[in-house]
């Protein structure tokens, strides 16, 4: 009796929740954790990692935890390993490439990065062409254009699939305020706008209850926001970037996604999306808070009311986006 209860119970929860998720770059620093966490998310049934190396191991040991969905890993040397990895797949996260090294910005990372995304890309378009793209591999601000008009050019483009997961500027802004005016970083809410490298990163800090925070150290928490991707790059001396704090990230940036698929309702986190908000000034993509739903973006809102300062720091921020934006698609333009 009770193996039937148990039985029809894991039934019904395969049944509710039944999504088909692809990591490419899955063994790589990011996509272990990442994989680990998307495991663990029971609205996932059927996971598929892929790498070019390393992703069978990987998706062995992952296979052995017993949640509600199998794991499978694929590589260059298995027959269509790429498409098989992808195919009809829901949501495709992309953690692929490489990171900094001390000293590197991330446009550094352009010349490898984006024909590595374009790629990906373009197998994403053959197999999984109504999946949510979630692209994590830097640089962001133009590796989503670029993936874009990958999609675009195979004509299966959906803008309201299409997210540069800038999770980890979301978090780290939690954390450091929290540092700061001494409070419990799970209650902090800082809403970050723009993109996702240096100055392009935009914590709005005047939206925060947190108005009385002196000068100097309202400055050097801006700054620490965004730059912290390069106090880990320091820390870790060679060895990469932010892997760890990134996986969290980009997990909880995915169940979000999923959560909207789902049905849930009033779903709002930040990403770096094609948005309204500037394009009449030429800007195609920038990140603000995005209401998701069963399509994908329901809604893209507006960053609301600013400081100075943060206006200022807007006007900056276009000039560098319209140029990282315009690189990617330049990039995905170009002859091969
Ligand atoms: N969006 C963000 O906030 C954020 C945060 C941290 C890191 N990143 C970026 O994420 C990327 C990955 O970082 P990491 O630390 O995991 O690097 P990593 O080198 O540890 O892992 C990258 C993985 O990608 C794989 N890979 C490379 N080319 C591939 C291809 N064509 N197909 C499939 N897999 C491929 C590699 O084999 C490797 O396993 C970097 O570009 C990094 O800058 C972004
Ligand atoms: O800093 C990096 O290069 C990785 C990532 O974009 C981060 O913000 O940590």
């Amino acid at each position: 009796m009770l193996s039937r209860v148990v039985s029809k119970r894991a039934f019904s929860i395969s049944r509710v929740n039944p999504y088909k998720v692809s990591i490419l770059g899955a063994a790589g620093g990011i996509g272990q954790p990442l994989s680990l966490l998307m495991k663990l998310n029971e609205k996932v049934t059927d996971l598929r990692l892929y790498d070019l190396r390393g992703a069978k191991g990987v998706a062995a040991d992952l296979s052995h935890i017993p949640t509600n969905s199998t794991v499978n890993g694929f590589t260059p040397e298995d027959e269509n390993g790429l498409h098989n990895a992808l195919k009809d797949t829901e949501l495709v996260i992309i953690p692929a490439g490489v990171p900094r090294k001390p000293g590197m910005t991330r446009d550094d990372l352009f010349s490898i990065n984006a024909g590595i995304v374009r790629d990906l890309a373009s197998a994403v378009a053959d197999a999984a062409p109504n999946a949510a793209v979630l692209v994590i591999s830097n640089p962001v601000n133009s590796t989503v254009p670029i993936v874009s008009e990958v999609l675009k050019s195979k004509g299966v483009y959906n803008p309201k699939k299409l997210f540069g997961v800038t999770t980890l500027d979301v978090i780290r802004s939690s954390r450091f305020i929290s540092e700061v005016v001494g409070t419990n970083p799970t209650n902090e809410k800082v809403t970050v706008v723009g993109g996702h490298s240096g100055i392009t990163i935009i914590p709005l800090l005047s939206q925060t209850q947190h108005q009385s925070i002196p000068e100097d150290q309202k400055k050097a928490l801006i700054h620490r926001i965004q730059f912290g991707g390069d106090e880990v790059v320091k820390a870790k001396n060679g060895a990469g970037s932010a892997t760890l704090s990134m996986a969290l990230a980009g997990s909880r940036f995915a169940n979000s996604v999923l959560r909207g698929f789902a049905g849930e309702k009033d779903v709002v986190e930040p990403s770096f999306v094609d948005s309204p908000l500037f394009k009449s000034e030429g800007i195609e993509f920038f990140a603000s808070p995005v209401t998701l739903g069963a399509n994908g973006i329901e809604k893209v809102h507006p960053i609301g009311a600013v400081s100075a300062e943060e206006e200022q720091m807007l006007e900056e921020c276009k000039e560098t986006l319209k140029k990282n934006i315009q690189k990617g698609i330049d990039f995905a333009s170009a002859k091969k």
